[in-house]
């Protein structure tokens, strides 16, 4: 599903974070990304999602090389393919944690009273449904995060990458989010989490260490 060939990229040139780097994430797996704090876990996650571009390699998406498309289509396929769970959650702060469930899927042409629905089902799934009419500064740092994946799965992508997304949250919230990386990956998604949780780790399918 998804593939990075040969992918080079530093912020300072003089220091790569990575040199010819290689991967294949598949349709149906959940893979942790680990690796020490600076190591540029986060960044692959941008590169991976199309926000950075690489100095050198290509992201192939669905066979397509996304990383040679101008920077509209690629806006379209981050928009149609992908759905990201980010470590600062994202959220707009002016607008209501509903309004920013449903960005995504309305920019997709969704009309917005089908986008409601879907949105308020599966808050109520992930125990921020009497969030919504809050503005993203009146909820906790792990209802932000549940948000923020309420988002991303609206869309039902076909690549969800995820930054720390248990980081703060307790075990049984936890347990949820990872439950649902599975049911994610079992419709044919792949799934790509960044962590440094050894319990979130233990139940992925597969560890690549930066
Ligand atoms: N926009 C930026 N400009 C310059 N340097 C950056 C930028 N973003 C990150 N860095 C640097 O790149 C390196 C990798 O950062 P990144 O956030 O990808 O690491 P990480 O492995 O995700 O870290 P952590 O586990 O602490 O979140 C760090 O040294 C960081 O300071």
């Amino acid at each position: 599903m998804l593939e990075a060939k040969e992918l080079s990229f530093g912020y300072d040139s003089a220091r790569p974070l990575l040199d010819r780097w290689n991967a294949r994430f598949d349709a149906g797996e959940v893979v942790a990304v680990t690796g020490p704090s600076g190591r540029g876990k986060s960044t692959l996650l941008y590169l991976l999602g199309l926000m950075l571009k690489p100095q050198s390699g290509t992201v192939l998406v669905a066979g397509e090389n996304a990383s040679g498309l101008s920077d509209g289509r690629r806006a379209h396929l981050r928009a149609s393919t992908f759905g990201f769970v980010f470590q600062d959650a994202a959220l707009d702060a002016t607008r209501t944690v509903l309004d920013n469930v449903i960005e995504t899927a309305l920019y997709r042409g969704e009309p917005r009273g089908s986008s409601i629905r879907r949105a308020q089902d599966l808050m109520s799934q992930f125990g921020v449904g009497l969030r919504a009419q809050a503005k993203p500064g009146q909820v906790s740092g792990g209802q932000a995060q549940r948000i923020a994946l309420c988002r991303a799965l609206l869309n039902d992508p076909r690549v969800l990458l995820a930054d720390e997304p248990t980081g703060n949250l307790d075990p049984a919230s936890a347990s949820i989010v990872v439950d649902a990386f599975h049911a994610q990956a079992a419709s044919g998604a792949a799934v790509i989490v960044v962590t440094h949780d050894p319990t979130l780790v233990a139940r992925c399918d597969r560890k690549i260490e930066l």
